[in-house]
């Protein structure tokens, strides 16, 4: 089932930095679908952008999720389901993936709607499921588990499983039983993650982050087993380091951050103009990343701005890549297999593990 995937744009409320500066609005929401945005001088132009969806300053954060409830149920249904969010730092990415434990965002929102579906699904007695989750940061050009003590010689490496699918060897896996439970992992993770403040932003985010579940189902009739996965990516703010006065070690991480959405650029770049070869290898990013840009999931993309005039450049600019974003198609596909065929994937993925572990002690 090919389709284009969805391109939503939200913009948050001024700051209070933004309001002392004596900043304006630039951004106003035309209708559910457009935005527009008002340059102030020397440009004094306006400019209109169409989305899938566009939520504005006083949108609340059950609004937002209101319209990406579906993709949870696709996730059960045995989909790869990815929403992520792009946007200039301090623009509302991680209040928009995750929020705050009073006004919580996707993350929990999700989980929670999760197993409210597997629970229901369970209570009609055709499938049982198991749910796993893994949290990794890409940091600067480090995969890291979120979800172990990290120990300085523990990154991880990518491995292709086919079908443009990347699998991050040796991650832990945690089962989970519980929306408690999974809500504590995600915790745990978010408390290990890269962040230090910038001039932009107190809390900025200085790594990628990607929080996965995976939804197994077995069916009982047909003894068919579905897996589908949501993976939520909460990406680093594109910064100019000019900007966002930062230096040494944060300037580095700026470079890396910049350099890793530019790779990114380049892929929807090549994938909305239909070109043959896709640089997917040219960063981690966008190998983690490639079943959802051009690949067989199904992919929600928000782009988060700062309504501030002082940043109308930048928004300008995020507009434009979504625009272009919205331009790629992916090829849906679902994921089931026979019992035997499900069988014979865990044994090679229990032989690969014990061969994994013999490597490391020869
Ligand atoms: N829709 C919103 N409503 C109210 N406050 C918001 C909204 N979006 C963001 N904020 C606030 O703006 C600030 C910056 O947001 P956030 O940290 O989510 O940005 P970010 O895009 O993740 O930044 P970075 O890329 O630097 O990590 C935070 O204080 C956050 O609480």
């Amino acid at each position: 089932m090919k389709g284009n995937i969805r391109v939503f744009c939200r913009f948050r409320p001024l700051g209070k930095r933004e309001q002392e500066n004596g900043d304006i609005p630039v951004l106003h929401k035309a209708d559910a679908f457009s935005v527009d945005l008002q340059r102030p001088a020397p440009h004094n132009d306006s400019r209109r952008f169409e989305f899938d969806a566009v939520f504005s300053s006083d949108s609340s954060q059950e609004e937002v999720f209101g319209d990406c409830q579906d993709l949870v149920q696709s996730a059960v249904d045995g989909y790869n389901v990815t929403i992520f969010a792009y946007g200039q730092t301090g623009a509302g990415k991680t209040h928009t993936m995750y929020g705050t434990s009073e006004n919580p965002g996707l993350a929990p929102r999700a989980i929670e709607s999760l197993f409210r579906v597997i629970r229901r699904e369970e209570g009609q007695g055709r499938k049982s499921f198991s749910v796993k989750a893994y949290m990794i940061e890409l940091y600067k050009q480090d995969i890291i588990d979120l979800l172990v003590e990290a120990r300085p010689k523990d990154q991880k490496s990518l491995q292709d499983a086919g079908r443009g699918i990347m699998f991050v060897e040796g991650v832990s896996e945690r089962p989970i039983t519980s929306p408690e439970q999974l809500k504590a992992v995600l915790a745990e993770g978010e408390r290990r993650r890269h962040t230090a403040a910038t001039a932009m932003n107190s809390s900025s985010s200085r790594s990628h982050l990607l929080l996965s579940i995976i939804v197994e189902a077995a069916v009982k009739d047909t003894e068919q087993v579905i897996y589908g996965k949501i993976t939520l990516c909460d990406l680093a703010g594109s910064e100019r380091p000019k900007k966002s006065e930062v230096s040494g070690e944060a300037l580095k991480e700026a470079i890396e951050i910049n350099k890793s959405l530019t790779a990114l650029g380049d892929v929807i770049e090549a994938l909305s103009k239909g070109s043959k070869t896709i640089p997917y290898r040219n960063h981690k990013l966008t190998m983690l990343m490639q079943d959802s840009l051009g690949g067989s999931a199904k992919t929600l993309m928000f782009v988060n701005c700062s309504p501030a005039s002082s940043n109308s450049e930048e928004s300008m600019m995020s507009l434009k890549w979504a625009t272009r974003a919205k331009q790629v198609t992916n090829d849906v596909k679902r994921n089931a297999d026979s019992k035997e065929v499900a069988r014979l994937k865990q044994v090679i993925a229990l032989m690969s593990q014990a061969q994994n572990a013999q490597d490391l002690r020869a």
